[in-house]
């Protein structure tokens, strides 16, 4: 097994509340088995630690120290039982279990010639509709994006980030960019938690107002987000409070939201989103398909799984590679007509350009080249 870090810049500052991010660190995991084939996944996380206890740092130090022992040896087909095995010996650390997992499906994809999400018990659709979050700290720069983006034909759906300033200038850069959008476009928020239930009351009624539709995880306790859920014409999503199968459980015990949105790291890996979306489906509640602003590899892993979700009322999110400059990929995924293909190649279906991700790898000077004797 091999971990290591690649460094890449984003297109523009991407602001929320919790971090103003101007790159992204992917760490990309690759498990090699002993028939030769090799396996992929990646984890990233947002802004360092300000999103959550995992850092690309602290995930590389994790699988190389505590993974890979358990690890060795064992056999690569048995993805499920090798994940009970690393749930056993490891507590928490879901972003980096969800990495490796990644890679031990994709291993076995390129074995037996099956896409990840056929190993995952099937796709229910071959195109994922796909979002853009608008973040750019300055409501003209967004309406320019958020056009740009419509004339494409890439996204028609749009998540605002807010929650850094006062409630009424939030509201009022909301209901600025749908006016300017309209109809042609959804717009909905994401408040990453920063308000308080009484910011929430005045917001979300201003939101409504605005004609955004939905808004993610407005407040920090699920409890207050249970109390604000069904007050307001708008859906309540969650988001940092779902945190894999027992905490979406626990909220759907209360109807603590509208929507559920799944990200596979935050679940704690690929089956882990299914077995939460199978609860979301259970309880009523819709589902939207999360990202952690994941480069191709981690995109990919999440599209794989979102594709066998019997329901995605909601869409997805997957666009994070397009928030960054430079492709890894030997061929970059396909977006096309507000959507993106999930690939029927082997495995994830997709291939790391090696010589990108040599240049871009944070120890690349230590990496050495082989020179003839
Ligand atoms: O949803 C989040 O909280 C994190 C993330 C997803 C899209 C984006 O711009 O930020
Ligand atoms: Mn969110």
């Amino acid at each position: 097994m091999e971990t290591l870090l690649v460094d890449l810049p984003t297109i523009r500052p991407h602001k929320l509340s919790m971090a103003t991010m101007n790159g992204q660190t992917l760490m990309l995991v690759r498990v090699r088995c002993s028939d030769g084939t090799v396996g992929i996944g990646e984890g990233t996380t947002i802004g360092g630690l300000a999103y959550g206890a995992e850092s690309p740092e602290g995930m590389k130090l994790a699988i190389d120290t505590y993974f890979v022992p358990q690890m060795l040896g064992a056999n690569a087909n048995r993805v499920p039982a090798l994940m009970a095995r690393l749930s056993q010996a490891i507590r928490d650390n879901r972003f980096a279990k969800c990495a490796v997992e990644t890679a031990l499906f994709d291993a076995l994809g390129q074995r037996t010639g099956l896409p990840v999400s056929e190993l995952l018990g099937g796709r229910l659709r071959d195109r994922l509709p796909v979002a853009w979050t608008l973040a750019s700290g300055d409501t003209g720069r967004d309406i320019e994006e958020a056009q740009r983006m419509l004339e494409m034909r890439r996204h028609q759906i749009f998540k605002l980030k807010i929650g850094r300033k006062a409630v009424r200038d939030d509201v009022a850069h909301v209901a600025a960019i749908k006016k300017a959008l309209g109809d042609l476009a959804s717009v909905r928020v994401d408040v990453n938690m920063a308000w308080s239930e009484l910011e929430a009351h005045h917001g979300l009624a201003g939101l409504v107002d605005a004609g955004c539709e939905l808004a993610e995880q407005p407040v920090a306790s699920a409890d207050v987000l249970a109390r604000l859920k069904g007050r307001y014409a708008i859906a309540i999503m969650a988001d940092e409070s779902l945190t894999g199968p027992a905490s979406a459980l626990a909220l759907a015990r209360v109807a603590g939201a509208d929507v559920f949105a799944i990200k596979t790291e935050q679940s704690g890996g690929l089956q882990a989103a299914q077995q939460v979306a199978a609860i979301a489906d259970a309880a009523g509640i819709e589902l939207y398909g999360g990202t952690m602003l994941e480069g191709g590899v981690g995109t990919i892993a999440s599209a794989h799984a979102f594709s066998t979700f019997r329901e995605l009322q909601w869409g997805t999110e997957l666009f994070g590679s397009l928030l960054l400059t430079e492709e890894i990929l030997a061929t970059p995924l396909e977006y096309k007509d507000f959507h993106l293909t999930v690939p029927t190649a082997p495995g994830l279906g997709i291939t790391l350009d090696e010589d990108r991700v040599r240049h871009f790898r944070r120890d690349r000077s230590c990496v050495s080249v082989p020179v003839a004797a």
